[in-house]
């Protein structure tokens, strides 16, 4: 991408600080950095993670997307997601809703299947534009790769402080199988003039267990707990910013916390900018079951039991159905109503309130 100035993350909007995680010291075993990320993650699932080596690859990544963006409308129409629930591939702007009233994204974006990437140039899920085919060895691979290993050391430390046997985790994420795992380039247009702040995606939770997210301008919010205004994420350079997913909540009978998110305008200045963003999303095999891991930890069986509600823990869903189910129902062809909104949701704690949220 050309290098370009970007206006600073301006200091007077509501913003809400995250603890930074060193990923160097959460790889070589540090307790005091793990136990920061413990707490990052099962207080609002969010943090930042600095030092985690994937500068290089996110910024190829950046260049993948601006080639594939700039292709001819009708050519990437090619590669449109469609409207059954699979992710892979081409979103067009419009193509989903944001909210009940079925207001529509502001987004573009290109996913690119974890699967397809490793086993290119053998195709496992679907084809994509000549754009991410030419740098599918050179870029996307190496991306999908160092995130993959990223999130899977992140998830290591979760199974054991949850008490789960070794890999129980990563056997539900084995790279050999199937999975909604994908990275995704996110475009999103200046506000052209518009005087109001618009959803670029509505507030969600992300479907999957791990997201590890690369942005420059502002515009993405959270929800924290107990407070009712969304709260502006203010992008570090160099720091990546790294989410817990409805996934990983579920295993761990919600100590992994799964929090509301959502990308509006970036603010002030920052919003007459094309907005880039990046992310890629550890999701489970499709065919691992969603339910609290109780059998296999006392502490997440405890867990499950103090709830108010131990049932949202068995959700009789795999997580391939999961996938499918929140994707289809986003997308506008399917929409009927405002039914077909809510059941496109995941985990989200506090959704009414989320929907009667209007600052911005
Ligand atoms: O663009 C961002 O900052 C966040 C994107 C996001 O939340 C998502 O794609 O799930
Ligand atoms: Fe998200």
């Amino acid at each position: 991408m050309p290098a370009l100035t970007l206006p600073p993350f301006p200091d007077d909007v509501p913003t809400h600080d995250l603890l930074v995680i060193d990923y160097e010291l959460v790889k070589n075993g540090d307790k005091g950095e793990t136990d920061r990320l413990w707490e990052a993650a099962t207080r609002l699932g969010f943090w930042y993670l600095k030092n985690h080596g994937a500068l290089e690859e996110v910024e190829a990544m950046f260049d993948m997307g601006a080639e594939t963006m700039r292709l001819p409308m009708s050519e990437k129409m090619k590669y449109e997601q469609g409207d059954d629930g699979m992710s892979f591939g081409y979103k067009a702007a419009g193509a989903n809703a944001v909210d009940e009233t079925g207001a529509l994204d502001t987004v573009e974006f290109i996913n690119v299947s974890r699967n397809d990437a490793l086993a290119w140039p053998n195709k496992v899920h679907r084809d994509y534009p000549p754009t991410v085919n030419a740098r599918m060895e050179s870029t996307v691979k190496p991306f999908i790769k160092k995130s993959m290993e990223i999130n899977m050391t992140l998830m290591d430390v979760f199974n054991s402080r949850l008490g789960l046997p070794n890999g129980t985790l990563a056997a539900r994420h084995s790279v050999d199988e199937p999975s909604g795992c994908e990275s995704r380039v996110i475009k999103n247009p200046p506000r052209n003039g518009a005087s109001e702040a618009k959803q670029a995606i509505g507030a969600h939770t992300d479907f999957g267990s791990l997201s590890f997210l690369h942005n420059k301008l502002g515009g993405l919010q959270v929800l924290p707990p107990g407070v009712t205004e969304w709260k502006y994420v203010k992008p570090l350079p160099g720091h990546a910013i790294c989410n817990v997913g409805d996934t990983l909540s579920l295993f761990s009978g919600g100590i992994l916390r799964s929090n509301l998110h959502r990308v509006v305008t970036p603010p002030r200045e920052q919003g007459n900018y094309e907005r880039w963003s990046l992310v890629f999303f550890s999701r489970p095999q499709y065919d691992a079951e969603l339910h609290a891991l109780t059998e296999e930890s006392q502490i997440i069986a405890d867990a499950v039991a103090r709830s108010p509600d131990p049932s949202k823990f068995s959700t009789g869903q795999t997580a391939g159905a999961w996938f499918k189910r929140r994707i289809k129902n986003q997308r506008i062809a399917n929409r009927t109503g405002p039914e077909t909104w809510r059941a496109s949701r995941g985990t989200e704690h506090n959704e009414l309130l989320a929907s009667q949220v209007t600052a911005y």
